[in-house]
């Protein structure tokens, strides 16, 4: 997982840094990264004596970053053009290029370069961005390397400017910053890679930690033996699904499609009468589960949580699910039981606050969000929630004694301690109807597999481990979202025929 800090801690470690070892020698291994970027992104398209490489310069030390990268590229033979954006620059650095690459030229001196350009390297504000700035026009399909932050991002807090530029890689120095992964930011930031420039961040607390496909690949794999390969259906795990409706018939589809592509061992579905003829023609690898069966799963699961004995090992409970008539008393007597849930849609408004026994994962969107405030007694705004999403789920998390999954363009997982994670997986073409029931199924699939929990016998999940198989849920999805869109257009069904490839790449 990867460590994110404020922008104050960043700072604070900085200046650590420099006293130890000079900001001259800080700023050039800055710049030595940047022009290792810049060199990996031109490697396909261009060779250095055909690549015009142009720096915007601005007037702090992201500028200097950029002047001298720019030395160092020009020094490899690149043809380079500094072009200083702001009246002021800095001294060395300006010395540095003009002795290796000539002068530098303001912005309005050298703009119509800019449409010739192989790379644009945005060095005008860094951490040190305040709102507000003029910043230049790019011409369209300009490719562009943000140095340590793009300018016009506010790395505090992840809101950017109208004029932002938008990049398609960002090179960032220390560490992963809050504001890289939060707001705007996964729409504008490209790429990100950090360059730690070894910076001693041990004696401090990061705000959260960020959980990409590497990361996500280990903590599935935690609890992973070759053992697995010798279980029944029943010990890899059933996952009970309680969903449908006349009102919406599609989504305990969607959800049912996506548990059975991830490799469920079993699938029992709960649904209406009217829809359960629907979901068994879309997954006949389903069995159907009446009140009874659930009331005889729940008393054997106080027995018998997982493996041998377990009816159902974990539930999925709410997609299509219609508000006005949901089923409470099976659901309350899930709800009741120790055996993990994954809570989502309609689902969310009938579960309870306060204490449980059962490890719980609701999975709202940001609206969502609002409603369980609201239920809990808390009234925010919209606004309010995307300025500082952390803190609301937490709210969210203590309230209903549950793991919450805020969704949207970077996800949050939440604890009820306090302890979170970080996703962001930038997959916009995610924003389509039913993605939301796809990613209930992969999670409630998780939620069965013993192999995943790492829990046997009489054992229940621990919030961390439904936390960290919660984010690995999340980053799947975002995979499968990028995948699903390297083909084509995007629809909900077309997510999950990609999901059995994708489940693949995380070693499924
Ligand atoms: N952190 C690290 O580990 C390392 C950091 N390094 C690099 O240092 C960079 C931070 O440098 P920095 O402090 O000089 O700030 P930077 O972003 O260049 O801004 C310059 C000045 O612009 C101004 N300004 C801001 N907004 C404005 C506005 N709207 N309109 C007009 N003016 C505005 C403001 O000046 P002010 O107006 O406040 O006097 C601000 O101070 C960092 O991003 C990274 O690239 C690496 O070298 C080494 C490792
Ligand atoms: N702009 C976006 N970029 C990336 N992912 C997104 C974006 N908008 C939504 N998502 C993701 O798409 C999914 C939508 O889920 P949800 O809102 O429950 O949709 P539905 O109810 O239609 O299934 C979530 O996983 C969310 O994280």
């Amino acid at each position: 997982m990867i460590p994110v800090y404020s922008v104050a801690q960043v700072r604070a470690v900085e200046a650590q840094e420099i006293s130890k070892r000079g900001s001259e020698s800080l700023m050039r291994a800055a710049a030595s990264e940047l022009a290792a970027a810049a060199e990996a992104m031109l490697a396909q398209t261009a060779s250095p004596t055909d690549a015009l490489i142009i720096g915007l310069i601005g007037p702090g030390n992201n500028g200097g970053d950029g002047l001298y990268a720019l030395t160092e590229l020009a020094q490899r033979g690149y043809q380079t053009l500094a072009l200083q954006c702001t009246e002021t620059g800095h001294p060395e650095a300006l010395k540095a290029y003009a002795s290796v690459a000539g002068t530098v030229k303001s912005l309005s001196e050298g703009e119509e370069a800019l449409s010739s350009a192989s790379l644009v390297i945005d060095a005008i504000y860094g951490i040190g961005y305040r709102t507000g700035a003029q910043l230049p026009k790019l011409p369209a399909g300009t490719r562009v390397l943000a140095c340590d932050v793009p300018s016009g991002l506010n790395c505090e807090t992840g809101s950017a400017d109208d004029d932002v530029l938008l990049a398609e890689r960002t090179v960032t120095f220390g560490a992963m910053k809050t504001g890289l992964i939060s707001q705007d930011a996964p729409l504008v930031t490209g790429e990100i890679q950090v360059a730690t420039l070894d910076f001693d961040f041990s004696s401090i607390t990061p705000e959260t930690h960020l959980v990409d496909e590497n990361s996500a690949q280990e903590l599935l794999n935690v609890h992973r033996s070759w053992r697995d390969a010798g279980r029944h259906k029943y010990e890899r795990g059933v996952l009970g699904l309680i969903a449908g409706s006349a009102l919406y018939p599609g989504a305990a589809q969607l959800t049912a499609r996506a548990a059975v592509a991830c490799g469920v061992g079993l699938l029992r579905t709960h649904v209406p009468e009217e829809v359960q003829s629907l979901l068994s023609l879309a997954a006949p690898e389903t069995v159907p589960l009446d009140d009874e069966q659930i009331t005889e799963a729940l008393s054997l699961a106080r027995r018998h949580l997982h493996g041998r004995g377990a009816k159902i090992s974990a539930w999925a409970i709410g997609p299509g699910i219609d508000s006005r008539t949901p089923p409470t008393g099976v659901i309350a007597n899930v709800f009741d039981s120790r055996q993990p849930a994954v809570i989502d849609a309609s689902g969310l408004e009938v579960v309870p606050t306060g204490p449980s026994e059962q490890p719980r994962v609701l999975t709202p969107h940001a609206k969502e969000l609002r409603m369980l405030l609201r239920r809990a007694g808390v009234s925010v705004t919209t606004e309010e929630v995307r300025q500082d999403p952390i803190r609301w789920t937490r709210w969210v998390a203590l309230a209903y004694n549950a793991v919450v999954l805020l969704k949207g363009p970077t996800s949050y997982v939440v604890a009820p301690n306090g302890a979170n994670l970080v996703v962001c997986h930038a997959a916009a073409q995610l924003a389509t109807a039913g993605s939301g029931d796809i990613l209930t199924g992969i999670l409630g699939y998780m939620l069965s597999d013993s192999s995943l929990t790492g829990i046997y016998g009489l054992e229940t999940v621990s919030n961390s481990r439904l936390m960290e198989l919660t984010a690995c849920a999340a980053v799947i999805h975002g995979q499968l979202g990028r995948v699903t869109a390297q083909q084509g257009t995007v629809s909900a069904s077309r997510l999950i025929d990609q999901l059995p490839a994708v489940m693949k790449d995380f070693g499924f």
